[in-house]
């Protein structure tokens, strides 16, 4: 059997995240995308269990108190965590698992597993980062001016990566990231 690998791809919101770990799920048969949870208000047609595990703050706060999340973090007012026993269950099971997170909880993912691949994906520029979460349309003006500002902070965390790879042309990054995936479950 392959060997198991957990990887995390961060970077900040409306970089690319989503879209990238889709199309890896598209190409890697064995991968696996974590489903988060949190106490974010559900987007339309976010579907709770497919998306996220949408939780109120109680419910959450009580999956720390219990150990059950790997890693979390409070993030432009809402908290996010990744649910610990599906990722261990998937990576002793051989698969690639995939989680879409912020740099916060990256950083705690490698503390946890040294293991785990590290990618941070960055957008082409600043501007171009503001335009694809302008035109998402899931964030009204002041949510995105948040992110922006979180953002900045997360552009500069980058160096703490494993590689950092540019979403520029979506192909070509989709494709770098397969060749750092491939090359962790060898090396
Ligand atoms: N390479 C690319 N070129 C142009 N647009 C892109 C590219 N990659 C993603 N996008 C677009 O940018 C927007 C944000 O992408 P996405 O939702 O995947 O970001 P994200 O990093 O997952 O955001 P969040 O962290 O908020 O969930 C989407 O409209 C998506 O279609
Ligand atoms: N530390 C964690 N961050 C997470 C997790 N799940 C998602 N995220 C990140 O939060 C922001 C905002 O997400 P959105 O869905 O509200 O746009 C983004 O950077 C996600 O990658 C998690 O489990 N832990």
């Amino acid at each position: 059997m392959t060997r198991g690998l957990l990887v995390v791809i961060a970077g900040p919101s409306g970089v690319g995240k989503g879209t990238v770990h889709a199309r890896l799920r598209a190409t890697l048969p064995d991968a696996v995308l974590s489903v988060s949870a949190t106490t974010r208000a559900a987007r339309p047609r976010e579907v709770d269990g497919v998306h996220y595990r949408f939780l109120d703050r109680l419910g959450f706060e009580a999956m720390v108190t219990r150990g059950e999340l790997l890693e979390w973090a409070e993030y432009a007012g809402n908290l996010y965590g990744t649910p610990r026993g599906p990722v261990a269950e998937a990576v002793a099971d051989g698969k690639v698992v995939l989680l879409d997170i912020e740099v916060q909880g990256a950083l705690q993912v490698r503390e946890q597993d040294p293991d785990a691949l590290l990618v941070f994906l960055a957008p082409p520029s600043f501007d171009e980062l503001e335009r694809r979460l302008r035109q998402r349309g899931t964030e009204d003006d002041v949510a995105v001016a948040a992110r922006l500002e979180v953002a900045r902070r997360e552009l500069a965390q980058r160096d703490a990566f494993d590689q950092v790879v540019v979403n520029d042309d979506l192909e070509r990054c989709v494709a770098e990231v397969r060749d750092a995936i491939a090359a962790a479950r060898t090396g």
